[in-house]
């Protein structure tokens, strides 16, 4: 604990001495570039023989002079920026950076030690394929810099800048070596103690976060609408916003799910009319709604055909509205129904959530249109008022009262996000909603600018907009009779086709009963969350059951098969995974075997992987990363045995080391799972 504290606090202190130290060298090195602008307008003028060349020379002088002292100082706190430099470089050797953001820092603090003038530019640092014999990461500046120096008129091939970079690299704990090649890349080869260290620790301590900045985060996902029916867009929201919340709290965000489910309104007051006469003694007796869908459509019937029914219905909004015991109760009762249909969904899916409806907004949408009243940014419009979401007035305003004076969606989403910045306190907020409404979520967003609820320099707001789920007729997913799918029988179906593909395997005859159960639901709910997963988001893509069981190429299927043979080679090792430090004490990794050290290699990209998701909040990428994981994985398996057996099947030899790399990778791919919302079976 001390320690720690002691050593952030020395962390804190000559991170700022660092940089303390490089706003000095950055005036110094305008200075000395002001000197060589000025030497080159002199050297033009003394050729053309200028009349004041003599001013000119006297002032040359004395910047000559004042060149000479400043290099003087300059070199002084070059050097003790690289001590420091040093110093935090061995003191954070084992901080959570991922690879590529050590690189990263390696190389910027190279170039701007080689090139004092660029100390501002960041180095790019690519991974390269891990089969390339030309590196395992590259550092691509020069050529960019080569250019950037001849518009200054200095001619330097990318190559030789390359090389100068190459020269301040500081040793890494993580560099093995790096090359220059002819065209100016530095490659870069990862150290294979360094990597051992790395899976070696991962064993240990299991598999531990990225270091970020830890943030308030709130993720409104999933979202239905009470009365109506959930369709496979909630279930997009509701897949994505699962995992986004499993990455971010990973990360060691803290994390706030919220169901901003759609339970207030003016269709409520229909319902609440239906029931009232079908239900008389709702107020004691619990109403047995058995399909909610079925009773909206015959409200809503009576609604448009009977005008009794409608005054009553209209009424009624308002009593609700009002808070009066009685429509609150039917509201109530209404709103169970839905509840308890969609709790079953999240179970299924092992999916938790907060719920926070719209209702909850009522008292609050008072408030929000009060503070934007003040704030003069109300303006009436054709009997509503309304708000533009920028001073520039246009685009569409967002409507904040109806001519009727009721309050919008868009009041109501004023009213949240105001509550989830000043109440809640999230620095972050995520909303998980289909591309449809990405104009809305656009005018909320600036609006809530414009009048001081979001500030752009601490708050980050995302709309994580998705596309559509397509039939396999490539046009919206229907059933066959043209209705809405309901997701229960879609998970249902999913249960089936799961089912009949481990039949068809012959895993019931090996699998107990329990077994086979686990299997079924982790191959039925993880092949349709990892579809939708697997595919970028903004597209749309087709459900189709037999494109998700396939077992080969990027499917849930091909990856749990893959889990669970690395799981039963451990098994048959007869090593004691329950018991990894003692295994640990006694055998270590080696990474000997051309194929050994590329499946480290790729094992260890995770951590560049979940902050490359986390950035732009897409979860291909993990997908794309653990399809690479299993092929590589398996391109291992093939070529490095683990377990030598005799021809009549005994065991005879066990790779201990390869059996630790083969736990690497499940270690690896249970928490890429995890995220991904897929269930590892150990026995399939
Ligand atoms: N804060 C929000 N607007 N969240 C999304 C709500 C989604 C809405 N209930 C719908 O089904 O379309």
């Amino acid at each position: 604990m001390w320690q720690n504290f002691f050593a952030v606090s020395i962390k804190n202190s000559s991170i700022g001495m660092i940089s303390e130290l490089k706003i000095e060298l950055n005036t110094l090195i305008n200075l000395e570039y002001d000197t060589a602008k000025l030497q080159a307008i002199i050297k033009q003028t003394t050729l053309k023989q200028h009349t004041d060349f003599e001013d000119h020379y006297d002032y040359l002088t004395k910047l000559q002079m004042e060149n000479r002292k400043l290099k003087h100082r300059f070199a002084v706190i070059k050097k003790s920026i690289t001590e420091e430099q040093e110093t935090n470089g061995k003191m954070h050797n084992d901080d959570n950076l991922s690879i590529t953001e050590h690189l990263e820092k390696v190389f910027t603090s190279a170039i701007a030690n080689a090139y004092p003038c660029f100390c501002n530019v960041r180095a790019i640092i690519a991974a390269v394929n891990v089969s390339s014999p030309f590196g395992d990461y590259q550092c691509n500046n020069a050529m960019g810099l080569s250019k950037k120096m001849k518009i200054e008129g200095i001619i330097k091939a990318a190559r030789d800048i390359a090389v100068d970079i190459q020269k301040c690299i500081p040793e890494s704990p993580i560099i093995e070596k790096l090359e220059v090649s002819s065209a100016g890349f530095i490659n870069i080869f990862l150290s294979k103690k360094f990597a051992v260290r790395s899976l070696t620790n991962m064993l240990r301590d299991g598999v531990r976060p990225p270091r970020v900045l830890k943030q308030r985060v709130l993720v409104d996902f999933s979202s239905p609408n009470i009365a109506k029916q959930m369709h496979v867009g909630h279930l997009r929201s509701t897949i994505i916003g699962e995992s986004i919340c499993r990455l971010l709290e990973f990360l060691q965000h803290d994390v706030i799910r919220i169901n901003h489910l759609g339970d207030w309104g003016t269709q409520f007051g229909m319902l609440i009319a239906h029931l009232e006469d079908c239900f008389p003694n709702f107020i004691n007796e619990s109403p047995p709604i058995g399909d909610l869908q079925e009773f909206y459509k015959e409200s809503k019937k009576r609604f448009d055909s009977d005008d009794n029914f409608k005054k009553r219905a209209y009424n009624r909004v308002v009593t609700l509205q009002k808070g009066k015991t009685e429509s609150i109760k039917a509201w109530q009762h209404i709103c169970d129904v839905s509840r308890k249909e969609f709790q079953q969904i999240y179970d299924r899916l092992d999916v938790t959530i907060h719920e926070r409806g719209e209702s909850f907004y009522q008292s609050r949408m008072l408030k929000v249109v009060e503070f934007l009243r003040v704030k003069g940014l109300l303006e009436f419009d054709d009997g509503r008022e309304i708000m533009w979401p920028d001073d520039s007035k246009s685009g569409i305003p967002l409507t904040i009262i109806k001519s009727d004076g009721g309050f919008t969606y868009d009041t109501s989403d004023m009213a949240a996000i105001r509550h989830r910045v000043e109440e809640d306190l999230a620095t972050w907020i995520i909303y998980v909603v289909d591309s449809g409404q990405s104009t809305h979520f656009n005018a909320i967003f600036k609006a809530a600018k414009r009048c001081g609820i979001l500030n752009s320099n601490v708050h980050r707001v995302d709309h994580v907009q998705f596309g559509l789920v397509l039939g396999e007729d490539g046009k919206k997913f229907k059933t066959r009779s043209g209705d809405t799918v309901k997701l229960a029988d879609l998970l249902d179906e999913g249960m089936k086709y799961s089912l009949k593909q481990l039949q068809e395997r012959g895993r019931d005859q090996i699998l107990t009963p329990e077994e086979l159960v686990e299997a079924q639901e982790a191959v039925a709910y993880g092949c349709i969350k990892y579809t939708d997963l697997s595919h970028n988001r903004i597209s749309d893509y087709i459900f189709s059951f037999d494109k998700m069981l396939d077992d080969r190429g990027n499917t849930a299927v091909y990856l749990l098969y893959t889990y669970t043979r690395i799981c039963s080679i451990a098994r048959n090792s007869g090593d004691d995974f329950s018991n990894l430090g003692a295994i640990l004490d006694t055998y270590n990794i080696k990474l000997d075997h051309k194929k050994e050290w590329k499946l480290a290699k790729t094992l260890l990209k995770l951590h560049d992987v979940l902050i490359q998701c986390a950035r732009g909040l897409f979860l291909h990428y993990l997908c794309e990363f653990c399809y690479e994981v299993c092929v590589v994985f398996t391109e291992f398996y093939d070529d490095c045995y683990c377990i030598e057996k005799n021809k009549s099947g005994q065991i005879i030899s066990v790779n201990h080391s390869r059996i630790l790399l083969c736990e690497a990778t499940a270690v690896v791919l249970r928490k890429c799972f995890h995220i991904l919302g897929l269930k590892p079976v150990s026995k399939m």
